[in-house]
């Protein structure tokens, strides 16, 4: 079993709890109430490098990363850098994360909001809107079959920004077929957690030319976000560099400055 299947299980099962308390007939009414979702498009079109700014307590790979206590005023403090849109990791036993958390950002900024979590089924989309995300991830790896297209579908239909996450040339070519317009592609093996920037690199060529091109994972400081920049990166999501900064509105600032 690799990383990723040990993470999906866990994802299946907490999920299966939370779809016994709350039917997904009250959780469409829920997610009807939400104010509409966000555009991240202008921002992430907008010239020069944007970024994404994730709220990540820990992680598989490095374990604890940050003790956030208030991700809401992490959060603004990432806007008031200049950050393009907010991460927010909702998964809860491998990175520490809620849809509290969620809600918590989404009530403090007014920036695009991004559920960050191993969706696998309609229901957590019908969450993630219900929670007020603008934008939801969508990996190529774990959405075999028809389950990206219908994933896909159903995220535009509820006013989501689908961010597709690809890690080879063929999990690329399968986002592509979807017609994905926001693809992010990351440097993080997720069967083995090894990180390789490259990997976008690679990737950067076949990326299609009218797609936001997303680079995730890696970020050290404001030099890979410059070569990511360098490589074709529209956007860049950034998670641990931040949540370890000392001063995260002026590490964004600096890294939003570094492409420039
Ligand atoms: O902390 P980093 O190396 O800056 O990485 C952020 C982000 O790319 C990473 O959290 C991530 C990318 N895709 C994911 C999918 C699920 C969970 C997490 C992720």
């Amino acid at each position: 079993m690799t990383v990723l299947d040990g993470i999906l299980a866990g994802v299946r099962e907490d999920l299966a709890g939370r779809q016994s308390e709350l039917p997904l007939a009250e959780l469409k009414a829920r997610a009807a109430d939400a104010p509409p979702a966000l555009d991240p498009l202008p921002a992430f079109r907008a010239p020069g490098v944007s970024i994404i700014a994730e709220v990540k307590r820990k992680s598989p790979s490095k374990g604890e990363l940050a003790t956030i206590a208030d991700p809401a005023a992490l959060a603004a403090d990432y806007a008031a850098g200049g950050a393009a849109a907010i991460s927010v990791l909702t998964e809860q036993r491998r990175f520490g994360g809620s849809l509290d958390d969620l809600a918590a950002v989404r009530a403090r900024v007014d920036v695009p909001v991004l559920r960050k979590d191993f969706i696998v089924t309609p229901y957590q989309l019908w969450e993630a809107r219900a929670w007020g995300a603008d934008l939801a991830l969508l990996m190529v790896v774990s959405l075999p079959g028809s389950q990206l297209e219908e994933l896909h579908g159903l995220a535009l239909s509820l006013g989501l920004t689908p961010l597709v996450e690809v890690h080879t040339e063929d999990e690329l070519g399968r986002a592509v077929q979807v017609g994905a317009e926001v693809i992010g592609v990351n440097a993080r093996d997720l069967t083995t957690l090894e990180v390789d920037r490259a990997v976008f690199q690679k990737l950067a060529p076949h990326l299609p030319e009218s797609s936001v091109r997303v680079a995730e994972s890696g970020v050290t400081g404001p030099e890979d976000v410059a070569e990511y920049h360098g490589w074709g990166a529209d956007v860049v999501l950034v998670g641990e560099a931040l949540v370890r900064s000392g001063d995260p509105r002026s590490s964004v600032r600096e890294f939003i400055g570094s492409a420039s």
